[in-house]
């Protein structure tokens, strides 16, 4: 995935030990030290009394009594939504997104409706990013900014329907694309858009056919979209649009908008769709076009940065959790019976680690965060003959980018540039065979891959409600003015992110964080290394 690192700025620290950079703690908690070594800009300092943080614009002294201070402000700059108002001088309107019928949204002539009814979003809303207090780098998990893990307060901005808005709805052309792979709740997504911006008088709402490719490719017209048309999509898998990888020239894409006269662009994707999304939002404002970009974030593999869970996640599990059982109905009921399930997930575990705490079924849970090796006394080999020796037979869940170190790589990549993955669930299920065959032990070995089924399923109930949400609030975000924003799930609370802080790496598992432990102590696993 060609998504860039922002520009770093360095940390300083008194304390030789405190070696993670912002990015690390983001990704992995403080227990996992690869920062790299830096000299202080400010004290310079020699390594290793100062690292480098890629996600920071300022430089840090912890030894300076405002550093708290420092930080904040350089957060509020970081996480301040664009607005088309940065560039345009406009004035806004009252809303025309009522909360309740029958009543004139903007009030009869005191005012009064919409001021009782305290329905409205406050721009200056913030919620917490971040609720624990750490007392120590080393507790588990831990996400600390400075050596003593103080408590920093990291605000960001609350999402929903504001009083005032920036487009005239009657003149307002919309448009909806979703890219990259398929995931549950796609349809969902698109049906609240169009529901909402219906609501708020919208007239003129468009489809953008198979992603960021019918923006260009000829052939492709635009689907125009209505709630009469949309409203039993959501019973369907996949989406109604249509998806597409690769392909994204920004310069054609903008071209497009722009002869298209599109006002507001929801972008439904993972990590890529939103570094196009932003691409876009970054050209429309050189472009000085009053645009609304505005991204939600969809991937199965939960693998984007700072959110609760991107939508489609839990419905992937749960789907990943029946093929986990059928391989554990296998695996109990043959002699020496071993299930082998491989997982979804480009570059993280969460399916993997979730379906197989949630099944209860899964003995060895492998993530490409925790490396393993196959053979060796400490090997998972040797554990699986354990298993047989002590249970009668066992079930393993591989993720997909598990254990690619083990296996050739190709080079190849995709349409849109990510790593084409080899197939380590293939290599797994030989290595298991030929080790049980070299050393004279019985082995029944099933192996189970039910790639697209996750996520070619349409939405559970709680990615409904996610996804109902994320789209409500996707065009609340437009017409409030904001651009280049994701609309997202952060500690439980809906809110909007710059799309810049979301993109600079994949969110992967912490190997030290509550959570895998708990993956650990459920199958029992050991270290395989
Ligand atoms: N850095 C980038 N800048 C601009 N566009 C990008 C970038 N990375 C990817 N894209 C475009 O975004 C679209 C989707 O990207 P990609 O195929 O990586 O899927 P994704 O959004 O990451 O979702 P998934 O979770 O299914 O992988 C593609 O059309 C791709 O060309
Ligand atoms: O085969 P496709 O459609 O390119 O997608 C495969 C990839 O898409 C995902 O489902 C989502 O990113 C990954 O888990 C998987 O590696
Ligand atoms: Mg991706």
């Amino acid at each position: 995935m060609a998504v860039s690192l922002k520009s770093s700025g360095s940390f300083c620290s008194t304390q030789l030990q405190w070696l993670h950079s912002t990015r690390d703690r983001l990704l992995y908690g403080s227990s996992h030290s690869n920062a790299k070594e830096c000299t202080c800009k400010k004290t310079k300092r020699p390594a290793p009394l100062c690292v480098k943080a890629t996600s920071m614009k300022v430089e840090l002294d912890f030894n300076d009594p405002s550093w708290k201070q420092k930080f904040q402000e350089d957060w509020d700059k970081r996480f301040n939504l664009p607005r088309i108002t940065d560039i345009y001088d406009l004035k806004p309107r009252p809303t025309t997104f009522s909360l309740k019928k029958n009543r004139s949204p903007a009030g009869d002539e005191n005012g009064t409706p919409m001021d009782k009814w305290n329905g409205y979003v406050n721009n200056d809303d913030r919620a917490l990013l971040k609720v624990i207090k750490y007392s120590s780098p080393n507790s588990a998990g831990a996400e600390c900014i400075d050596p003593d893990c103080s408590w920093v307060e990291q605000w960001v901005h609350r999402a929903g329907p504001r009083k005032e808005i920036y487009y005239e709805p009657e003149e307002v052309k919309a448009a909806i694309v979703t890219c990259g792979g398929l995931c549950p709740g796609l349809n969902d997504v698109i049906r609240q858009i169009v529901f909402t911006l219906e609501t708020y008088g919208v007239k003129n709402i468009v489809g953008i056919p198979f992603g960021y490719r019918g923006f260009f490719e000829k052939g492709l017209k635009e689907m125009p979209l209505s709630r009469h048309l949309v409203e039993n999509i959501n019973l369907a898998g996949g989406s109604f649009l249509g998806v597409s990888r690769g392909g994204a020239k920004t310069s054609e894409i903008v071209d497009s908008i722009q002869a298209r006269r599109i006002d507001m662009l929801f972008v439904l994707g993972g990590n890529g769709t939103h570094a196009g999304a932003n691409a876009i939002h970054e050209e429309c404002r050189k472009r000085k076009l009053k645009v609304s970009v505005v991204a939600v974030p969809k991937t199965i593999d939960n693998d984007i940065l700072l959110m609760d869970k991107t939508f489609g996640f839990d419905t992937a599990v749960e789907e990943a959790q029946r093929a986990i059982n059928s391989a554990y109905i296998e695996a109990r009921s043959a002699y020496h019976g071993i299930g082998l399930v491989k997982l979804m997930g480009r570059s993280s575990g969460f399916i993997a680690m979730h379906a197989s705490l949630s099944s209860g079924q899964v003995d060895v849970c492998l993530i490409p965060e925790v490396p393993f090796t196959l053979d060796g006394e400490y090997g998972v080999l040797r554990h699986l003959e354990h298993l047989l020796k002590t249970k009668g037979f066992c079930v393993i869940c591989v993720a997909e980018a598990a254990g690619q170190e083990l296996l050739q790589k190709s080079g190849a990549t995709d349409a849109s540039g990510n790593v084409i993955l080899s197939d380590i669930g293939v290599h797994m299920q030989q290595k298991i065979k030929m080790h049980f065959k070299d050393i004279g032990v019985p082995a029944d070995v099933k192996y189970i891959d039910p790639t697209y089924m996750v996520r070619a399923c349409r939405a559970n109930a709680s990615d409904a409600i996610l996804c109902t949400v994320l789209g409500q609030n996707a065009v609340h975000g437009a017409f409030a003015g904001f651009s280049g924003i994701t609309s997202c799930i952060c500690n439980t609370h809906y809110v909007y992110l710059p799309i810049t802080e979301v993109i600079t790496a994949p969110k992967r598992v912490n190997p030290n964080s509550r959570m895998w432990h708990r993956c650990l102590t459920s199958t029992g696993q050991p270290d395989f290394h």
